[in-house]
């Protein structure tokens, strides 16, 4: 599944690129806003909500229209969402860098660029959208591109979040610098979900790394389940999006996610 994504990415960020040409685009990111600190918000205390603007997923097709991105995005910010992420992969997620934009421009919390980055243009892009933090997925990239792609998020201002699923992918990004790394439940090569995965690979994380479990979060039990192994942060798309109140669904896991009796990550 992942190549089949990887390879409609690399063909759109081809016609993205003969329209825009790098260099346009770097004046474009250096006009930006300058980004939020991401790392910080998400190492404050309690274990936080990244709330994902989700329309579609190669595994469940579509998941809710979502006309508006900026008014869900709005919801998500009210109900206490610490970042809001934004798909931006077309093909099989139904989103654009539009919808970035549209999300950038109505709140205050840092803005996650979720998509398959294979190349420094989408940096670029990322920046000038006004995303804060940019998804890098090991699977999807060789060490030295890995290690590339991660000093330009950093170069620009950016924070990176750095996606594994096995410890051997867990072990490059630690060797690549990740600071932030998200251990996704979901398999991106058979779509399946497992969400022990998080607790296998996050307590073997050095302290400073901020750990964020990535997918399957149905309600605060899932939360809970990730804060006792040492989440920082949870990153829901499905399980906020399908939800009559996507407000009211991210504000009852950030109340389970600061509770007292909630584990907290060990620094
Ligand atoms: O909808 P869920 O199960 O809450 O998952 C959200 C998020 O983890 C998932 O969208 C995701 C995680 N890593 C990705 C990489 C690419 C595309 C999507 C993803």
């Amino acid at each position: 599944m992942l190549e089949e994504i990887l390879a409609g990415v690399r063909e759109d960020v081809a016609a993205r690129q003969a329209r825009v040409p790098l260099e346009a685009l770097r004046e474009t990111a250096a006009a930006a806003v300058p980004a939020l600190d991401a790392y910080a918000a998400l190492r404050s205390p309690g274990v936080g909500v990244i709330a994902e603007v989700k329309r579609s997923s190669p595994s469940k097709g579509q998941l809710a229209e979502i006309p508006d991105p900026a008014e869900l995005a709005k919801e998500y910010a009210d109900g206490g969402a610490r970042c809001v992420s934004v798909l931006t992969e077309g093909r099989w997620f139904g989103g654009s860098l539009d919808d970035l934009a549209a999300v950038r421009a109505v709140v205050n919390v840092p803005v996650l660029r979720k998509d398959f980055v294979v190349s420094s243009y989408q940096v670029h892009e990322a920046r000038a959208y006004g995303a804060d933090l940019v998804l890098l997925i090991v699977a999807a990239l060789e060490q030295n591109t890995l290690v590339g792609l991660l000093e330009r998020v950093e170069s620009l201002g950016m924070t990176a979040l750095v996606e594994v699923h096995t410890e051997a992918e867990a072990d490059r990004a630690l060797a690549a610098g990740a600071k932030v790394i998200g251990v996704n439940a979901r398999n991106l090569a058979t779509l399946e979900v497992d969400r022990s995965v998080f607790e296998r690979i996050a307590p073997g994380l050095p302290n400073n790394v901020v750990k964020i479990a990535e997918s399957g979060v149905r309600g605060p039990h899932d939360l809970i389940r990730y804060a006792a192994a040492g989440a920082d942060a949870v990153l829901v798309g499905e399980g906020l999006v399908t939800q009559k109140s996507p407000r009211d669904a991210v504000a009852e896991l950030v109340t389970a996610g600061s509770h007292p009796a909630t584990p907290r990550p060990v620094r």
